[in-house]
């Protein structure tokens, strides 16, 4: 066994694991999620605190159009007595943003008296803001930033509450309240219980409008099933919990802030605070576009309208100045391209089957999501590259040419196709493709034979058929002729004589084409002959014809020139 790098070997007294949670008879494991959250929006604070240009108010109402678009129903609009550009914003979302009637905006402010009065200021006039407060409640932040025991910061809260309590009452009502022990998962259960108990004896909450006590995980510190235990046993301890909405907050420190936040909500969350793809301090809030599909895709209506991803994305990159990775969930440029050989023949079956079946639920492997749900379309589902297969190659071509290969020919053009992926070593567009197809088996330059023309004509038994054709056999002009039973056997009969060697057509397959401005057809053939099995195709206007072609397109492809 290799030795530990000496970082690594000091893990055990460097840090230590997170403290599981007595609670044996949890409920969360075996419930399942059945109906949305509350959604709020937190873009346009945590977000845009963690940018590196935060936005101006230009940015703002861009990204607060959107959040409304998307029918976020409670937006954190900002923290306006931090900055005048958050004041102005606040100002302007009341006075010109067009806030819809069912809507809330939220702000955010710290337990701090001239914020607090600076706070009530900026919402003259909201209809039913949230005034979200909070304070750290963490034994680290308890001790290395505040210097205060449990009862003083206990303390900070509750008298933050009965501020707050009376501006708002000052201010003729209409406000409603949130509360934050900021640092939560820093902070011992019973703590947080009794701080929240102790702000909402000042807040009184009722029925009609109720607390929400918000348990952010600030920094993510454990496991999401120890998340899961920690809102689990909150929301059966707390006082009141009818009267209370018990929110979540998650951040993504360890990568799981989806996971968390989804079993926080079997744990009996009501309501979940995040970003759009997940952007904010450090590694980001959770992601609320992945958590809403998640739910979409597991037959929940999510509540958000999310089913324009492409337009959320580019709202996100130009107001937060950030791009989204390649494979972030649904979003994603590649999440629902398949390169691989197995995935895309599974894809391509799939949506044949899907077609067949005609029901509406979706069931086509490697794609959880159909892409048109998000306004994703088809088009980039599969793209070839040394890792792809016959299937793969086929997809694409009917989807962009409306080709249907048969079986063996798939087999066989992959392994041209692999040759020159391998070659190059990256992607192969379509086009290309397609004009390697059209140039090995249609047009065929420089091969031998050319066909020019033909005519059939009956000559005694009405059953037969003569057919008297017209080819170039390098370059100089040949008529040839030959009997059968209609058109392709009579073909069959003259090039056999032509060339001298046995023939036989081993399969045959044709359909209808667009090419260029001409509706035309294809016709796939494959010939036995002496070697072996060849494939051919031919596209002309009339379909007999096209079936000569093929029929001579296959001959080239073994005869010497
Ligand atoms: C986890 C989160 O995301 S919380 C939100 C964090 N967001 C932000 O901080 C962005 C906006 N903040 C700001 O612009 C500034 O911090 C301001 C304007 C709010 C305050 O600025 P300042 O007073 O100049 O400085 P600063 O933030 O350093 O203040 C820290 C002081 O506030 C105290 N404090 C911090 N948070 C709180 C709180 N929630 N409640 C009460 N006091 C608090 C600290 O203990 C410290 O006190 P001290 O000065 O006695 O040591
Ligand atoms: C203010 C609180 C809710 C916060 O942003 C956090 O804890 O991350």
């Amino acid at each position: 066994m290799s030795q530990s790098a000496p970082v690594m070997a000091k893990a055990a007294t460097k840090y230590q694991p997170y403290p599981a949670v007595d609670l044996p008879d949890r409920q969360w494991p075996s419930r399942q999620i059945e109906t949305a959250p509350i959604w709020c929006s937190v873009d346009l604070r945590d977000g845009n605190q963690a940018l590196v240009d935060p936005m101006g108010q230009d940015r703002k109402a861009r990204m607060f159009a959107l959040l409304k678009a998307m029918k976020f129903r409670e937006i954190e609009i900002g923290f306006p007595s931090a900055s005048q550009t958050d004041f102005d914003f606040v100002r302007w979302c009341i006075e010109e943003g067009g806030v819809p009637d069912e809507m809330s905006l939220q702000v955010l402010v710290q337990c701090r008296p001239e914020l607090i009065t600076r706070t009530f200021e900026s919402l003259e006039g909201a209809q039913r803001p949230i005034v979200h407060f909070y304070n750290s409640t963490s034994e680290l932040q308890r001790r290395v930033v505040f210097g205060k025991d449990r009862a003083g910061i206990r303390q900070i809260a509750v008298d933050a509450a009965k501020m707050i309590a009376e501006m708002a009452d000052k201010a003729g009502g209409g406000f409603r309240f949130e509360y934050s022990p900021e640092s939560f998962t820093g902070t011992e259960l019973d703590f947080s219980l009794e701080i929240c108990n102790a702000v909402a004896e000042v807040i009184r909450p009722t029925l009609e409008n109720r607390l929400i006590f918000n348990l952010p995980a600030t920094v993510e510190m454990s496991t999401p099933n120890i998340h899961a235990d920690q809102i689990e046993w909150m929301s059966r301890n707390l006082d009141n919990r009818d009267a209370i909405i018990l929110s979540l907050h998650p951040h993504n420190d360890r990568g799981t802030a989806v996971a968390a936040t989804e079993l926080g909500l079997l744990a009996g969350a009501d309501r979940v605070e995040g970003t759009l793809f997940g952007n904010g301090e450090r590694t980001g809030n959770v992601d609320l576009v992945t958590l809403a599909l998640n739910m979409f895709t597991q037959g929940v209506d999510p509540g958000l309208d999310v089913s324009d991803i492409n337009g959320i994305k580019e709202v996100y990159e130009y107001c937060n100045q950030l791009a989204i990775p390649e494979r972030h969930p649904y979003v994603g440029e590649l999440v629902y391209t398949a390169f691989s050989g197995s995935h895309q023949d599974a894809i391509n079956k799939g949506l044949k089957a899907a077609k067949v079946a005609n029901s509406p639920l979706w069931e086509v492997p490697y794609l959880p999501i159909d892409p048109k749900d998000v306004g994703r379309s088809y088009e980039a589902i599969i793209r070839i590259n040394s890792q792809s297969g016959k299937g793969g190659i086929a997809y694409v071509l009917q989807a962009d040419y409306g080709l249907n290969l048969p079986r063996s020919l798939q087999v066989e053009f992959r392994e041209d196709i692999q040759r020159i992926t391998d070659d190059e070593g990256r992607e192969l567009p379509v086009k290309r493709i397609y004009d390697r197809f059209v140039e090995r088996y249609v047009d065929q330059p420089g091969a031998r034979f050319e066909y020019v023309d033909h005519i059939t004509r009956t000559e005694g038994q009405k059953t037969q058929r003569i057919v008297e054709a017209t080819m170039l056999d390098r370059g100089q002009e040949v008529q040839i002729v030959g009997r059968g039973t209609g058109a392709i056997d009579g073909f069959m009969d003259a090039i056999t004589r032509h060339l001298g060697t046995d023939l036989s057509v081993a399969d045959y397959s044709e359909h209808s084409l667009q090419r260029g401005s001409n509706a035309s057809a294809i016709s796939y053939m494959e010939l036995e002959h002496d070697g072996g099995r060849v494939f051919g195709a031919g596209i002309d206007q009339n379909a007999t014809t096209s079936s000569l072609r093929a029929i001579v397109s296959a001959v080239n492809r073994f005869v010497d020139n």
